[in-house]
């Protein structure tokens, strides 16, 4: 049903301009750890053929939120991305696992099932560079300022925040990655499904790079459009200049190399 739901949504967003556009994570799945073995596919597989012809059917740059990867015996969560011509251009997988345990309100580990990536991954459009992150990605500071300084200025994140932790940090967290780096943050969140054992908070959301929500939705099914103008990035660093500001004599933020190659 999701599948056929994204060719729609998609022609219907292409058809009123749209020529980035991004769906939530864990898109062909309920969001569960239990859910992700039964759900998770390879990579080509039914779901991403999905979005590769959505993308060159609408001649769109498609970021196809995340699906549950079965990759040998290790399963990731997983965001592809397509260009207009429905080729691959990009392939994440989320780096930082949901495990958090708060009593009496909610528990998730998703490394139960899940394995982390470990490579940070941009794409170019002839908008701007794009950065991708996925949900819990976005409580890590470091790696939002890592795509700042490889040139991306909008960053996405499919993400599914739930009941306790949606309305406390979701907003907040956008528009401290946003104002700390001076880019644009856009979430994508799957509407709530009451009857699901996982209630997502909702609320996708496109933040400015001076921090203020410049469209955002409720947590109900549906599509929001917005322009991101990566002038306005330029604009804003010019204005308040902190990336030239940084004390890099004193601190910095670097990508580790692994294994000789960078993370
Ligand atoms: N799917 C996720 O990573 C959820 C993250 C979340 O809810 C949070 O509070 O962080």
């Amino acid at each position: 049903d999701n599948l056929v739901k994204v060719a729609k949504l998609v022609k219907e967003a292409a058809s009123k301009g749209a020529q980035v556009i991004a769906l939530p994570e864990c898109f062909n799945s309920p969001y569960g750890t239990s859910y992700f073995p039964e759900y998770a596919e390879k990579i080509p597989g039914d779901s991403t053929e999905v979005l590769s012809k959505a993308a060159k059917d609408n001649q769109v740059f498609l970021i196809g939120g995340s699906i549950p990867e079965k990759d040998g015996d290790k399963l990731f969560n997983t965001c592809t991305v397509y260009n207009p011509e429905g080729a691959m251009i990009a392939k994440y997988r989320k780096m930082h696992l949901f495990d958090i345990d708060i009593p009496g309100k909610i528990r998730f580990q998703e490394s139960e099932t899940l394995s982390p990536g470990n490579t940070f991954t941009t794409f170019d459009t002839p908008y701007c560079k794009i950065g991708v992150g996925i949900c819990y990605d976005m409580r890590f500071a470091e790696m939002a300022h890592i795509y700042n300084k490889k040139g991306c200025k909008l960053i996405v994140y499919p993400g599914a925040f739930n009941m306790t932790t949606g309305p406390a940090h979701w907003e907040l967290l956008q528009r401290g990655r946003a104002l700390d780096n001076q880019l644009y943050v856009a979430t994508v969140s799957p509407a709530r499904d009451e009857t699901a054992s996982y209630h997502a908070w909702g609320h996708s959301t496109l933040v400015n790079p001076w921090g203020s929500v410049i469209t955002t939705m409720e947590h109900e099914e549906g599509v929001i459009y917005s322009d991101v103008d990566p002038n306005y990035v330029d604009e804003v660093r010019s204005q308040i200049p902190i990336s030239f500001q940084k004390r890099n004599d004193i601190y910095k933020v670097e990508e580790v190399e692994e294994n000789g190659k960078k993370a």
